[in-house]
């Protein structure tokens, strides 16, 4: 094993950053090295950081923001986060620095460089965010999820380590036992999704009256539309669990047939480790259209259906429902299409590829 190391993961910003920061900060630990999480102090953060007994240093900090005004309080807020964190590593002295690719990771990467600490940059989607663009020219390694990703980093040093995922997120050792009702799980990512939410739930009461015992539906809503969505279902009588967030996603993902949620990185790769097939509803204002690039390889792989929110209807979504539980066949075939391998362990890869690159 390599000496013991100080790694500060710079994971802040939503869920889909923080999860994969906390895997590999675990895998970190179990190697023997002692682990800081630097983290941006969205309430997101708090939710979705039960359990975590280690240090955490909270640094503020805001995505981008655009516009002749608003450049220069992003540049502002930028030589701020990185004055406090270059401050901070004088108390804390991390060996190395990986950073899961949100706009809280500048600071700490930034103050990194100017301290000389090698930094590990995470990028999860297919294209990369403008965070990483800013840092991968300085980074000692960028680990990658999508090969399709290497196009838009050329000439850097990368290393495909798949997306790290929390260690319930175990491949299923049996096959899935056929329920007797059709398992529907919708989600819109750590924070949820109006858009997504609206149409899924009025489709699926669209189908109520055929449809209330043949059709079990998981809304994971976020915490905005919560209530409103499951008085909705209550009113169409519908079969339904509500739940603003859990953290019992596993479980969820085991049972489900068909899930319609956002393309999100860690939604992809954890669709792929339960081999659940999904209609992809892609975020329309993701950076550089990043959840289309994300969706279009898991379709390209016959994983799943993707359709812009734009274009969708309420009514296409429920015929779209009701085809998929008349035709098992088409999703069985699609769920040995979705079985991936690549974020299996991914987190030790991650951790390792950390040791490689840290300061001796
Ligand atoms: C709106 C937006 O810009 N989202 C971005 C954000 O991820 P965002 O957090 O929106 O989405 P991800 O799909 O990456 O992650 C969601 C995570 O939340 C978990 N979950 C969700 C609901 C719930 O009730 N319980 C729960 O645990 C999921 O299991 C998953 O691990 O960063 C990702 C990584 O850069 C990007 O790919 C996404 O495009």
């Amino acid at each position: 094993m390599a000496e013991k190391l100080h790694v500060a993961v710079a994971c802040g910003g939503t869920g889909g950053h923080i999860f994969p920061g906390l895997a590999t900060a675990r895998a970190l630990r179990s190697r023997g090295h002692h682990v800081t999480l630097w983290l941006s102090g969205k309430h997101v953060e708090s939710t979705v950081l039960q359990g975590w007994k280690g240090p955490v240093v909270t640094i503020p900090s805001e995505g981008f923001q655009f516009g002749p005004m608003r450049s220069v309080l992003t540049a502002c807020r930028i030589v701020l986060a990185v004055i406090r964190c270059w401050i901070a590593m004088f108390r804390h002295r991390p060996d190395a620095v990986l950073a899961m690719g949100s706009y809280s990771s500048i600071g700490p990467c930034l103050a990194a460089r100017l301290r000389g600490i090698p930094v590990v940059l995470h990028e999860a989607n297919a294209i990369p965010g403008r965070a990483v663009r800013m840092l991968a020219g300085k980074a000692a390694c960028i680990a990658i999820c999508f090969e399709e990703t290497r196009y838009h980093l050329k000439g850097l040093n990368l290393v495909t380590t798949g997306m790290p995922l929390r260690p319930e997120f175990k491949r299923r050792s049996e096959p899935k036992t056929s329920a007797p009702e059709f398992r529907l799980l919708v989600m819109g990512g750590s924070g949820g999704a109006h858009a997504v939410n609206e149409m899924v739930s009025e489709a699926v009461c669209l189908l109520a009256p055929d449809t209330q015992n043949a059709l079990r539906v998981t809304h994971l809503t976020g915490p905005a539309d919560e209530s409103h969505i499951r008085r909705r279902y209550e009113e169409a009588d519908m079969n339904a669990d509500v739940l603003a967030f859990t953290q019992e996603m596993a479980a969820l993902y085991e049972t489900a047939d068909l899930a319609i949620c956002r393309a999100g990185a860690s939604t992809c790769a954890e669709l792929g480790i339960f081999g659940l097939p999904a209609l992809l509803i892609p975020y329309p204002h993701a950076a550089s259209d990043h959840q289309t690039a994300n969706a279009r390889a898991l379709e390209k792989a016959g994983a799943a259906d993707v359709v812009q929110q734009s274009e969708m209807t309420v009514e296409w979504l429920a015929d779209y429902i009701r085809t998929q539980m008349e035709e098992p066949e088409r999703l069985g075939k699609m769920r040995i299409r979705a079985l991936r391998e690549d974020s299996i362990n991914a987190a030790e890869k991650l951790a390792e590829t950390v040791e490689q690159c840290a300061k001796k």
